[in-house]
C-alpha cells in the first residue's frame, strides 16, 4: 500500500512536472487525472498515508482570516526602466565604465506580480508577495495551488527562488466571461486578475484561476551554490524542477540585445502571456558586485519597457 502511495507520487510528480513546468506532458490528461483519483481514495481510506507534499495536499482547507506579514531574508528590490535606444546605450555606458565589457542576460519581463519562494531540504515552505520590498504578505496556501510551482525539489537543497506568478492570456479572457455572466465585475488585465487571485484567502478559489510562474532568480548569493552567473542560476532553477522562461538569451553586447528586444517587438503579441518589457542583467556575478546597488535598485540591472 505505501508501495503503492510513492508509487503514484513519483508518477503524478514526473507527470506534472513535464505537463506544467515544461509544458511537454508526457500522458494524456485522461490518464493523469485516473492516477491523481486512485491517490486520493487511497489516502481518504488511509489518512495516516498523507504526507505533506503529497501531489492530493495543493489545495489546503482551511480559509485564511487573514495574511500574516513575511520580512524578506535579502530585500525584493525593484528595476529601473529604460524606454529607447539611447537609455539602452546609457545604461551600457555606465556599466562598462565600472565593469568593464560585460555579457548579458536578457529575460521577458512577465506581467504579472513578484513572489518568493523559500525551501528547506528541498520541501516548500513559505512563499510571499514582494510587499514593499522588505515585508511582504505570507501567501503560501495559495502559492501551493499553483501547479507549476514544485512541492519538492529534485535535491535536498535550502534555498529561496524569486520570480513573477501571472495569469495566462486564455485564462484571463474565461475568467472574465464567467464574471460577466456572474455580474460580477471584469478584471483591468491579468496583472490585477493574478494579484485577485493571490490575495484570496480561500485557497480553493486561488486553485481554480490556473495561476502560472516564471523563476527568475536566487534569493541571497547565488554564489552561495557555486554558480558564478545569472544564466548559470537559471539552468540550476531548471534542474531543481522550477519553470523558468525559455526565451531567454545570452547576449555578448548591447547591440544583440537592441536586437533582440526589436525582435520581441511585435512577436510579443504571440506569446500565451503578457509581458511588459524586457529585463538586461549582466550575467557575471562578479561583474554584478563591482556594480552593487542604489537604495532600491540592482545597478547591474534594468527593465526596458515597450509603449503602452
Ligand atoms: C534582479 O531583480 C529582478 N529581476 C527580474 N527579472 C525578471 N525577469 N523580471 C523581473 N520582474 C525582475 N525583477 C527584479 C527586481
Amino acid at each position: 500500500l505505501e508501495q503503492r502511495v510513492k508509487e503514484l507520487h513519483q508518477l503524478l510528480n514526473e507527470y506534472g512536472h513535464a505537463y506544467y513546468v515544461l509544458d511537454k506532458p508526457v500522458v494524456p490528461d485522461s490518464e493523469y487525472d485516473a492516477l491523481m483519483q486512485e491517490l486520493i481514495d487511497l489516502e481518504e481510506r488511509h489518512p495516516d498515508l498523507i504526507m505533506p507534499d503529497s501531489p492530493t495536499q495543493r489545495i489546503g482547507g482551511a480559509v485564511l482570516p487573514g495574511f500574516s506579514k513575511v520580512v524578506h531574508d535579502t530585500p525584493m528590490l525593484s528595476l529601473s526602466n529604460v524606454f529607447n535606444e539611447e537609455d539602452i546605450r546609457e545604461f551600457d555606458r555606465r556599466v562598462r565604465a565600472d565593469a568593464g565589457d560585460v555579457t548579458y542576460v536578457c529575460e521577458l519581463k512577465i506581467d504579472g506580480l513578484a513572489i518568493s519562494l523559500k525551501y528547506e531540504n528541498g520541501r516548500f515552505k513559505q512563499g510571499s508577495t514582494r510587499g514593499d520590498g522588505t515585508v511582504g504578505e505570507d501567501i503560501t496556501t495559495n502559492l501551493r495551488t499553483i501547479r507549476a510551482i514544485p512541492l519538492k525539489l529534485t535535491e535536498d537543497v535550502t534555498i529561496e527562488a524569486r520570480g513573477e506568478a501571472y495569469m495566462p492570456k486564455k485564462s484571463f479572457m474565461t475568467l472574465n466571461e464567467h464574471r460577466e455572466e456572474e455580474g460580477l465585475d471584469v478584471f483591468a488585465n491579468p496583472r490585477n486578475a493574478a494579484a485577485g487571485s493571490l490575495r484570496q484567502l480561500d485557497p480553493k478559489i486561488a486553485a481554480k484561476r490556473n495561476l502560472s510562474v516564471f523563476m527568475y532568480g536566487i534569493g541571497g548569493e547565488g554564489a552561495a551554490y557555486g554558480l558564478d552567473a545569472h544564466s548559470e542560476a537559471l539552468d540550476y532553477l531548471d534542474r531543481l524542477g522550477f519553470r523558468t522562461n525559455p526565451e531567454r538569451r545570452r547576449c555578448k553586447d548591447i547591440d544583440e540585445v537592441i536586437a533582440y528586444i526589436e525582435s520581441w517587438q511585435d512577436r510579443r503579441q504571440d506569446l500565451s502571456y503578457e509581458i511588459d518589457g524586457i529585463v538586461i542583467k549582466v550575467d557575471s556575478f562578479s561583474r554584478q558586485e563591482d556594480l552593487g546597488f542604489t537604495a532600491k535598485s540592482p545597478r547591474w540591472a534594468t527593465a526596458y519597457k515597450f509603449p503602452a
